[in-house]
């Protein structure tokens, strides 16, 4: 059984007083969900002494362990400060910032390489979508950010299709269907049983009136929220709506 996930990206939101949020998330008891916020990287030592049994996340890690980059952020420094899980290949930073699939997987192994779990984001295009190539999209940046070594331990997926995130947009439920379950299929040819255990989060535009419809979905093992993990209230009723699936 793969135990639900309730992941929050806090992206460039969040201030100081934001952690107020952060302790109403933490007040809430869940037996059925894990709970991951993975605030700015300003936050997260500040995060973790607030969050109780929820788990701090980055939103990225440099390949590197150290060295001549500025403004960038290790593996290594993540867990220093308290993170258990980092977000990598969000479609804003390989759009924002170049980043490739193979940036993404040497990213994971770093990752991996510090002992955090890495949430692999992946997500076609609206141009992609209407143009029919969505599975293929997702099956080559599957592939290509993914490096051998995934285990249903180090690695969780979401999927998040570019033009639901912060739109108000899903895709229908068949269609988030469709793609959850050609990523197990996808997972279990490569990985085997470890696929089978690897959780796979739907992401964009997920919001508490949407969550339970979503949850139902077959592979659906969670959610990554965007603006809605921003408020307590908008993501404990998420993370009541996993409980309840
Ligand atoms: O990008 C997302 C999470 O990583 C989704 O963002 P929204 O929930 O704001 O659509």
């Amino acid at each position: 059984m793969r135990r639900k996930l309730a992941a929050g990206n806090w992206k460039m939101n969040g201030l100081g007083a934001s952690l107020s949020e952060l302790g109403g998330i933490a007040a809430v008891a869940t037996t059925q969900t894990d709970v991951l916020i993975c605030p700015p990287a300003t936050l997260i030592t500040r995060a973790v002494a607030e969050a109780g049994s929820v788990a701090i996340g980055g939103q990225d890690c440099h390949a590197n362990s150290s060295g001549a980059h500025t403004g960038d952020v290790s593996a290594e420094m993540l867990k220093d400060a308290g993170a258990s899980h980092v977000i990598l290949g969000h479609s804003e930073r390989r759009a924002d910032h170049g980043e490739s699939d193979a940036d993404v997987a040497a990213k994971t192994q770093a990752a991996w390489g510090a002992d955090l779990v890495a949430v692999v984001c992946l997500g076609e295009s609206l141009e992609e979508r209407e143009g029919g190539t969505t599975l293929d999209v997702i099956k080559t940046q599957l592939a290509g950010s993914l490096p051998d070594g995934a285990t249903a331990a180090n690695t969780v997926i979401a999927y998040e299709p570019i033009w639901a995130i912060g739109t108000g947009k899903i895709p229908t439920l068949e269609q988030i269907a469709e793609v959850h379950d050609f990523i197990r299929a996808e997972l279990e040819t490569r990985f085997g049983t470890e696929g089978t255990g690897m959780r796979v989060l739907y992401g964009g535009s997920v919001k508490p009136s949407n969550a339970t419809e979503i949850f139902a979905t077959s592979n659906v093992d969670g959610a990554l929220v965007g603006g809605a993990s921003l408020k307590a209230s908008d993501f404990t009723a998420i993370i009541a709506a996993l409980d309840a699936a």
